[in-house]
């Protein structure tokens, strides 16, 4: 938005720091003095972007991306991607409709375009009553939509404006003409903060230069900056002899203004990733420059924004890469695919606790086995759970074995919770934790892991239980019921105290301490009903055959069950 920025000084939205001078009619001669001060500006700005406005500090502001693109029937790219894209990264999206496409897996079969006078309208409906962080723009099929486009702009300035110069489908439609090029190159670009051409389009943009390795990627990079934009992302995707994803990252201006400050910064960036083999690469330049306009739209750098950008892109290409839609060569990916694994993992079921098995690493380092094979011993002796409860392990050691007993479990349908390590359950995926009464708080550690993760907390009082009801926790760990050597200092609570909390528990019961063969009957014929199994580490763990150990207790449990009733 080079020229629009010194009217955004004026606007509510930014509470002006620097004193920054006022240039009205910026022509190219201009841009890069432009972009330095806004740059500059920015930068004190950092702080207070974001903030709400003073007026109105009852509402909470919403990160907004305004989509300016055409429809595509197929829900792959287009208009379709961009508000998937933005959910998916939590970011409003409004959008302004510029043509109607009919396609599919197979092609573009029809493309009928919106008048140019109802594109203004819709432009004008959405910037004078709800205005937008951001604008992303894809297909803009008319050089009058353009200009209407760059008209409203000027009217009704942004924050960021995200160009992704959309010229032909996947499949090979052409969907903006060379005619469009001249007001591209003339009116958009100058006004973008980012440009996010392929290589086709860069070439066509270049007036057809050919561009094939990564050099000419760069030089392409810098050329299209030339034009006026302050940022390039030129997207490597069709290299052909490449093997990896080149994408390479120019920002010139800002890098030659910093230099002539005596500060080294590097202008080029290349972003590299394997390639992700997968006919489901529909609508991917869609999704990344909507992701690019949603992290910016949250208050993200432009790099990092790329690079969040990137990197979602190859997650949801990663996760739909088997997925069928269509007959045709090419599939859409899927962007919600957070919703989509949190809905097929299995919910927490209370039936879970009814062997739950807890590692402890010095008894697996005594008996000479890895957590992993201990893991996989207790799953296949029937353990319906399991806790891995690694006091002295470090912490790059404990993710790395989480994330192996978490391949283990998921093949077994049986949920992995960690004891303790909220930061070890987040970064392996686990399903969930166990936390006691001195470590975080349930209800913090629900806002840390959102709706779906499974809570454990320990709980020896029916005031416990109430608070880690209320705290939003799934199932109370109750003891220790016996005297065990496993915990140090642990009051024992006896059957008594078991039997207390959980007829007070509005939360299902898994009993801990000192249980194994001998005594898992007399617990499960306690005989209350929110008492669901039992928790054990020494009775399992601390003997030659875990496996064989959890199906025998594993039965004297079924059997306890059957005198129960
Ligand atoms: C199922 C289950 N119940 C209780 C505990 C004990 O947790 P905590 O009180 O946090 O003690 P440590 O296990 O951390 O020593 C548990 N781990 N599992
Ligand atoms: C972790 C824990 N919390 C209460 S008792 C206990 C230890 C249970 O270990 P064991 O089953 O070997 O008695
Ligand atoms: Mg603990």
């Amino acid at each position: 938005m080079a020229h629009l920025c010194f009217q955004v000084l004026s606007t509510s939205f930014f509470t002006p720091k620097p004193q920054i001078p006022v240039l009205l009619s910026p022509g190219a001669a201009c841009i890069k003095s432009i972009h330095q001060y806004r740059y500059l500006y920015l930068k004190a700005m950092q702080d207070d972007k974001f903030s709400t406005p003073p007026c109105d500090e009852s509402k909470v502001r919403v990160p907004h991306v305004l989509t300016v693109a055409g429809s595509d029937s197929g829900g792959g790219a287009g208009i379709q991607a961009d508000i998937k894209a933005c959910a998916a990264r939590g970011v409003y999206c409004s959008t302004v409709i510029t043509a109607v496409t009919a396609q599919n897996t197979v092609g573009v079969q029809g493309v009928n375009i919106v008048p140019e006078d109802f594109v203004a309208e819709q432009l004008r409906s959405v910037l004078s009553d709800m205005p937008p962080n951001v604008v992303k723009t894809g297909m803009l099929p008319s050089t009058g939509i353009v200009k209407t486009l760059c008209q409203s702009l000027k009217e009704f300035p942004v924050q960021a404006l995200v160009v992704d110069p959309v010229m032909v489908s996947t499949s090979g439609h052409t969907l903006a003409g060379p005619s469009i090029l001249d007001s591209f190159r003339e009116e958009l670009l100058p006004m973008a903060d980012i440009v996010t051409p392929n290589l086709k389009e860069a070439s066509a943009l270049l007036g057809g230069v050919p561009l094939e390795t990564i050099a000419d990627m760069r030089s392409a990079a810098k050329a299209i900056h030339d034009i006026g934009p302050r940022n390039v992302l030129v997207k490597g995707g069709d290299l052909p002899a490449s093997l990896d994803a080149v994408d390479v990252f120019y920002d010139g201006i800002s890098s030659n203004f910093l230099r002539s400050l005596g500060i080294n910064w590097n202008d080029f960036y290349e972003f590299r990733s394997s390639r992700i083999m997968t006919p489901n690469t529909h609508g991917t330049g869609c999704t990344l420059a909507s992701t690019v306009a949603a992290e910016l739209a949250k208050g993200s750098q432009m790099l990092s924004a790329v690079k969040v950008a990137k990197r979602y892109v190859e997650a949801v290409l990663s996760y739909s890469k088997n997925i069928a839609i269509g007959g045709g060569c090419q599939g859409p990916m899927d962007h919600l695919l957070k919703l989509k694994s949190n809905v097929e993992r299995r919910p927490f079921d209370p039936c879970d606790l009814f062997l739950y098995a807890v590692t402890d690493s010095r008894m697996n380092k005594k008996w000479g086995r890895s957590i992993v094979d201990a893991v996989k011993a207790a799953i296949e002796g029937g353990a319906s759970i399991i806790q891995l409860r690694e006091k002295e392990v470090e912490t790059g050691d404990f993710l790395e074995a989480a994330k192996a007993c978490l391949k283990i479990c998921r093949v077994h349908g049986v949920p992995l919770l960690i004891n303790d390590r909220i930061d070890v359950a987040l970064a392996s995926d686990a399903d969930g934790v166990h936390i006691g009464q001195s470590d975080m708080p349930a209800h913090v550690a629900r806002a840390l892991l959102g709706p779906d993760k499974i809570i454990g907390v320990s709980c020896k009082t029916p005031e416990h239980a109430q608070q880690a009801w209320i705290d939003g926790a799934d199932y109370i760990g109750s003891g220790g019921v016996y005297p065990t050597n496993t915990k140090e200092n642990n009051k024992t609570i006896g059957l008594d105290g078991l039997k207390t909390v959980c007829v007070s528990s509005k939360l299902p019961v898994v009993a801990i301490g000192g249980i194994g063969m001998s005594n898992a009957q007399a617990v499960m014929r306690l005989g209350v009903p929110n008492l669901k199994g039992v928790a054990v580490v020494s009775a399992l763990f601390d003997r030659e055959c875990v496996m064989t150990e959890t199906r025998k207790l594993l039965e004297v449990l079924k059997e306890s069950t059957k005198i129960a009733k």
